[in-house]
């Protein structure tokens, strides 16, 4: 069958409300990790704050797994950790009938804060499950035997509800062709190919980061360090501040267009200059949505580039496709 929920946009995620043992939560859907995990009653009262909280004893379907437990770090620092089960979980239409559900007994302060945001949904490939003794499933790979086609498609918008739909491609969200490229998941990431970039509607090739992934998950637009150096070079008035964690410039200042390749097919995949600002700092300064990677060999290609196009990510032949909407 083929499934759709809706996130709620909010600043820098996109949340879809998931059904676990038959209470609601609302997660953020994170193509660049394996875990899904949930605040839980186990949390202390100051950390649930206003966030739902999952219950295991009021689950009539949940079962322990006894023993187990995880630990996860995020790429910007946040993390969470805890103890393991399984239950029903159902997104949409589709349901996993045993599904390993993350049950958090200590969470980062940046997820105490975010308050939309009731835990994670990992899109990405098991083999970066955090789960002790054994890695285990992720929520697409429980139900991917059962899906009309084994793939899920995230639609994310600016300021406006985003969907991600399972077992489906509806061609009617989408303009012209799917551009697709092979993905090596051998890292546990949707990852491929990136080796040009365009600024201006002048490409380049890029002799730095070779490989991108593509992850909801992370807000930002993370290319390799030489790139976001020749992009902001012609931002005028830019400059790398350490205080606000990257590149920064007058919110008055002329953007170029910014493209990134997926895969060596040779489409580069642009966004016009007028939607890179991500945020603004302060005193008529704006920090961009384009940012250097730190130096790793991953380019991480976020929500600021998703955004602008519809991506369908496919389990069986492990590839990844974007078209213009
Ligand atoms: O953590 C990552 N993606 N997801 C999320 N970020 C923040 C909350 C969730 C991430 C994934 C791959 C690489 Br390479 C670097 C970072």
């Amino acid at each position: 069958g083929e499934v759709s929920a809706t996130p709620e946009p909010n600043e820098s995620e996109y949340l879809s409300p998931v059904s676990i043992g038959g209470q609601t939560l609302n997660l953020d859907f994170d193509t660049g990790s394996a875990d899904l995990w949930v605040f839980s009653t186990s949390l202390s009262s100051s950390s649930i704050g206003q966030h739902a909280a999952f219950d295991p004893s009021k689950s009539s379907t949940w079962e322990d797994y006894p023993g187990a437990s995880w630990q996860i770090m995020y790429g910007d620092g946040s993390g969470a950790s805890g103890t393991v089960g399984f239950d029903v979980v159902e997104v949409g239409g589709a349901t996993a009938s045993r599904q390993a559900v993350e049950i958090a007994t200590k969470v980062s302060s940046s997820f105490v804060s975010d308050v939309n945001n009731d835990g994670l949904l990992g899109l990405g490939f098991s083999k970066i499950n955090t789960i002790e003794p054994q890695p285990q499933k992720t929520f697409f790979e429980s139900v991917l035997p059962k899906l009309d086609q084994p793939v899920f498609t995230a639609d994310l918008e600016d300021d406006a509800a985003g969907t991600y739909e399972f077992g489906r491609v509806d061609t009617t969200k989408y303009t012209g062709m799917l551009h697709v490229t092979p993905v090596d998941s051998s890292n546990g990431f949707w990852e491929f190919a990136s080796t040009a970039y365009s600024i201006g509607g002048t490409t380049y090739q890029n002799s730095g980061a070779s490989t991108a992934i593509a992850d909801t998950g992370t807000s930002l637009l993370l290319v390799d360090d030489n790139v976001a150096q020749a992009f902001y070079a012609q931002v005028q008035g830019s400059q790398l501040s350490r205080t606000a964690g990257g590149y920064v410039y007058p919110c008055s200042a002329q953007v170029p267009d910014f493209g990134v390749q997926i895969g060596s097919s040779g489409f580069i995949a642009t966004i016009p200059g007028s939607d890179i600002t991500f945020a603004e700092v302060g005193q008529g300064t704006c920090f961009g949505g384009v940012q250097g990677n730190g130096g790793g060999g991953i380019q991480i290609f976020g929500d600021v580039l998703l955004k602008q196009y519809f991506a369908v990510f496919n389990g069986g032949n492990e590839s990844f496709g974007i078209a213009a909407k």
